[in-house]
């Protein structure tokens, strides 16, 4: 779904945000991204949504290589990949249910087939009763949650997040978690940056560490780890380049 392979991120002003960054995230494979501040990590997820492109090295995602996307192609691109923030970007003079329909309206979709994913959507995330409602009138925990049906209306391949839990309590915070790990027991493959290591150590996934934009990547801190990829391959391993995961 996602390859890494020698990235480098220089932005303008000449401060190397990634250096030879390489990594292999299976379809259907959750993982988390941590690391210090100004690590690398929004960085990393920015290149994989082409809200930035690398320097150098080469990306795949869902089997295209994102240096021969131009620019026309890349809205089409993003439909495949939800993304949840930290501050979840609602738009608060809109319902919830008009924050949620959001992406879909800007595809075209037809009006009952966007109610269909949109109740849908609110129902996963468990706030199909608060649809008229604004924003402004939920909870923290609530308003991440419209973020995250606003990510998977779409019924993205992969989903990131930015911090989803930054701002909430830890009860909330494993709430939020519970509900991309159900995200990622149908198919969709998930990638998490997040700062809370509590949280992802009692998760078990994957951890992708980022120090100074290089990638350290331990095996046998990751020994155990729960995945929804059943290949039985050493996720961790770089050999696996060679190898074509396909398309979305
Ligand atoms: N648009 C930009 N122009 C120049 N430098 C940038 C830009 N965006 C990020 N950087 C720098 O790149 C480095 C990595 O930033 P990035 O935001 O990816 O880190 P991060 O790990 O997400 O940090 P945080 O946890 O604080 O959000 C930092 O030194 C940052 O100052």
């Amino acid at each position: 779904m996602i390859k890494f392979d020698n990235i480098c991120k220089r932005y303008e002003g000449g401060h190397e945000a990634l250096s030879q960054v390489s990594f292999h995230l299976k379809r259907g494979d959750m993982a988390f991204l941590t690391g210090h501040s100004g690590a690398g990590k929004s960085t990393l997820l920015k290149l994989i949504m082409l809200m930035e492109r690398p320097t150098r090295g080469q990306l795949i995602v869902g089997g295209q290589n994102v240096n021969r996307i131009p620019r026309r192609q890349i809205p089409y691109f993003r439909r495949h990949i939800g993304v949840v923030f930290q501050n979840h970007h609602l738009l608060f003079d809109r319902s919830v249910y008009d924050n949620v329909a959001l992406p879909l309206e800007i595809t075209g979709m037809p009006h009952r087939e966007i109610g269909r994913r949109v109740r849908a959507a609110l129902d996963k995330v468990g706030l199909l009763s608060k649809e008229k409602l604004n924003p402004i009138q939920l909870s923290g925990g609530e308003q991440q949650r419209v973020g995250i049906a606003r990510a998977v209306v779409n019924k993205p391949s992969l989903l990131l997040a930015d911090e989803p839990t930054g701002n909430l309590d830890p009860d909330l915070s494993s709430d939020i978690m519970n509900l991309f790990e159900q995200f990622n027991q149908v198919g969709v493959s998930v990638l998490i940056a997040s700062h809370d290591l509590a949280l992802i150590a009692n998760l078990k996934y994957r951890v992708l560490e980022l120090s100074e934009g290089q990638l350290i990547e331990n095996p046998r801190s990751n020994a155990g780890i729960r995945s929804a990829n059943t290949s039985g391959h050493d996720d961790v391993s770089n050999d696996e380049f060679g190898e074509n995961d396909g398309a979305w």
